[in-house]
C-alpha cells in the first residue's frame, strides 16, 4: 500500500517514536480509542476508525514539523517547543501552540558542572565549553548572563552589546553527562528527573533553564481544526481520568455539609437519600493526590463506606 498517497485526506498527528513519552503516548492513543496498526519500522500509521495518520517522529522534531505546518497536532515536550521557538530567526512568530498540559514526562532542564570543580555558580562558564542538545535555549541562556539580554532581544536592540567572553556551545544528541568527563566540556545543559544519571557522572545541576513536562501541541496552521478538537476532548477525558478518581461514602444528614466541604466534587456533590432517614449517600470526583488526606477528613465527620473508585475516561467541564 502506498501509505503517502493516503496522507493527503487526512489530519496528521505526530507521536514520539522512541524515548521517555512514548509509552505514555501509546498509552494515551488507546484510551482515546485510536485504534492503529504501526508496521514493523514504519513511521506513518493510518488510524482505522478515523480520518488520521499518526506519523512517529522524535520528540525534538515534532516542534518543527508541527510549525512548518505539515503536522497537525503533536505530542511532545514542553523543552522542545521552548528549544523550537528559541531557534527561530529574529521576528518571526511560533506557529506551533500548547494546547493542554499532559501531565507524564516532567523534568528540568539544568546547568550542570562536575561535583568536585572549582564552578559553582552558571557566571563562572561564561567563556568556557558547554555542550547541549538544546542549543539554542542554551545560548539564550548565556547570551542573557554575557550581556543582560537574549540573543533575539540583543538583535532588534539598535546597540547590541558584545559580550567581553562569548560562551562556546557545542551540539550532541545524547548521552549529553559524558562531555564533562570526556573533556569535551566545562559545564552541560540537560534534562534531569530523578538526577540519577546526573549523581552518576559526577555532576551536580547550579541553575534550571526550563521545566517540562509532556504537552499536545497543535499548528496554527492546521485546517482539521473539527478533528483537532475531538482528539483534544478525547484526551482530555483520559488525563481527566487518570487525575480523579470517584469517591462514594455514606455520612449522617446531620454532618453532610461538614463532608461536601471536604468533598465539593467539580461541579458539586451527588447526594441520594439512603433507606435510613439519618443517613445519605455521596458521590464526588476526589484529586488522586488529596485522596489519602480526604479520607482522612471524612472519616473525621463519621463519614463510611468510604470507596475510591477507579475512572478510565471521563468528559466534564474545565
Ligand atoms: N529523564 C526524563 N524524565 C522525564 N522526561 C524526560 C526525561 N528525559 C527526557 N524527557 C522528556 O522526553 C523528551 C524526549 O526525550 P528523550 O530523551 O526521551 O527522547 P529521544 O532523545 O528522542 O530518545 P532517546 O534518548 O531514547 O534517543 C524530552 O524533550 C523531555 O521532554
Ligand atoms: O534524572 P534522570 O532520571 O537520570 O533522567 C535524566 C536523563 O534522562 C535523559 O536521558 P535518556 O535516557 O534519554 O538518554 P540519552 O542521554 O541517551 O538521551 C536525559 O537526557 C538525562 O540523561
Ligand atoms: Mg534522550
Amino acid at each position: 500500500m502506498d501509505l503517502v498517497n493516503h496522507l493527503s485526506d487526512r489530519m496528521l498527528f505526530a507521536v514520539p517514536k522512541k524515548g521517555r513519552l512514548q509509552q505514555a503516548c501509546l498509552d494515551l492513543l488507546s484510551g482515546s480509542d485510536i485504534q492503529f496498526k504501526r508496521e514493523n519500522r514504519l513511521d506513518i500509521a493510518l488510524v482505522k476508525n478515523l480520518p488520521i495518520a499518526l506519523i512517529f517522529l522524535p520528540a525534538a522534531d515534532i516542534p518543527t514539523f508541527v510549525g512548518e505546518g505539515k503536522v497537525d497536532l503533536g505530542i511532545t515536550g514542553i523543552d522542545q517547543v521552548a528549544e523550537h521557538d528559541a531557534s527561530l530567526p529574529y521576528g518571526e512568530a511560533s506557529n506551533v501552540e500548547q494546547v493542554m498540559d499532559l501531565g507524564f514526562g516532567k523534568c528540568k532542564l539544568q546547568v550542570q558542572v562536575p561535583e568536585k570543580g572549582d564552578i559553582k555558580d552558571a557566571k563562572d562558564l561564561i567563556g568556557k565549553n558547554v555542550v547541549t542538545s538544546f542549543t539554542a535555549l542554551t545560548e539564550d541562556y548565556f547570551a542573557r548572563l554575557e550581556t543582560g539580554r537574549t540573543r533575539s532581544e540583543s538583535i532588534s536592540g539598535t546597540m547590541s552589546p558584545v559580550p567581553k567572553l562569548k560562551t562556546k556551545i557545542k551540539f550532541v544528541g545524547g548521552s549529553v553527562e559524558a562531555a564533562c568527563a570526556l573533556g569535551v566540556a566545562d559545564g552541560i545543559v540537560d534534562l534531569v528527573e530523578s538526577g540519577e544519571t546526573m549523581r552518576a557522572a559526577g555532576l551536580c545541576a547550579i541553575d534550571t533553564v526550563v521545566e517540562s513536562t509532556a504537552v499536545l501541541v497543535k499548528s496554527k496552521r492546521t485546517s482539521n481544526q473539527k478533528l483537532v478538537n475531538l482528539i483534544t476532548a478525547r484526551i482530555k477525558g483520559v488525563i481527566q481520568a487518570q487525575r480523579y478518581v470517584l469517591c462514594t461514602y455514606n455520612v449522617p444528614r446531620s454532618r453532610l455539609s461538614e463532608a461536601t466541604k471536604i468533598t465539593p466534587g467539580k461541579r458539586a456533590p451527588t447526594v441520594t437519600s439512603l433507606d435510613e432517614p439519618d443517613w445519605v449517600a455521596v458521590s464526588a470526583m476526589v484529586e488522586k493526590k488529596e485522596l489519602a488526606t480526604v479520607m482522612d477528613r471524612l472519616e473525621d465527620v463519621q463519614a463510611t463506606d468510604i470507596l475510591a473508585t477507579a475512572l478510565i475516561n471521563s468528559r466534564t467541564t474545565a
